[in-house]
């Protein structure tokens, strides 16, 4: 079922800092800034050759990642990204073998522009699941 690792998240305090890091001390290209208040995230995208990382900052009131950075104030890793051919078939085998796909189960629009949904960390060893429709 699952495709390759499309992207690691890193949750942040501050976008602006962590892309300057990446980008003059670590020499990486980094996306101009995303914002996308359906997901309560500010994005930016590392580019690597192989696969990409994913900074996040919070964006509003309710941001998912707030209580997250509450515990990990200095940011931390949040979550792994993997591709799947088919969201819903995913989705409908995962519910069948007892996996909680949070949020209301429909998937939404992600920062690529394509379907995606997240799974509950305590049923995956501890690590917040993203799946991203190829
Ligand atoms: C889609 C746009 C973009 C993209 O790539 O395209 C993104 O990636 S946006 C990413 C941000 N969106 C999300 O994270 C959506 C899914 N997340 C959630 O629904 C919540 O954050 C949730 C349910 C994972 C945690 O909710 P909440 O923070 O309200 O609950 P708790 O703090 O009480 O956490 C419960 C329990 O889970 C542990 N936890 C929380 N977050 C993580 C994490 N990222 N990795 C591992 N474990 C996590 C937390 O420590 C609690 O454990 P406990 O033992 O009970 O203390
Ligand atoms: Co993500």
């Amino acid at each position: 079922m699952l495709g390759r690792l499309n992207h690691v998240a890193i949750a942040v305090p501050d976008i602006a800092v962590a892309s300057a890091m990446y980008r003059e001390t670590l020499g990486a290209t980094v996306t101009t800034p995303q914002m996308l208040p359906e997901h309560g995230v500010t994005v930016v995208f590392i580019e690597l050759g192989n696969t990409k990382v994913e900074l996040l900052e919070p964006l509003g009131e309710a941001s998912p990642i707030a209580a997250f950075l509450a515990k990990n104030p200095a940011g931390g890793l949040h979550h792994v990204c993997y591709e799947v051919d088919d969201i819903i078939a995913a989705r409908d085998r995962l519910k069948t073998s007892g996996a909680r796909i949070l949020g209301d189960g429909e998937p939404k629009i992600g920062a690529h522009g394509k379907p995606v949904l997240f799974l509950h960390p305590k049923d995956f060893q501890g690590t917040l699941v993203e799946l991203e429709q190829t």
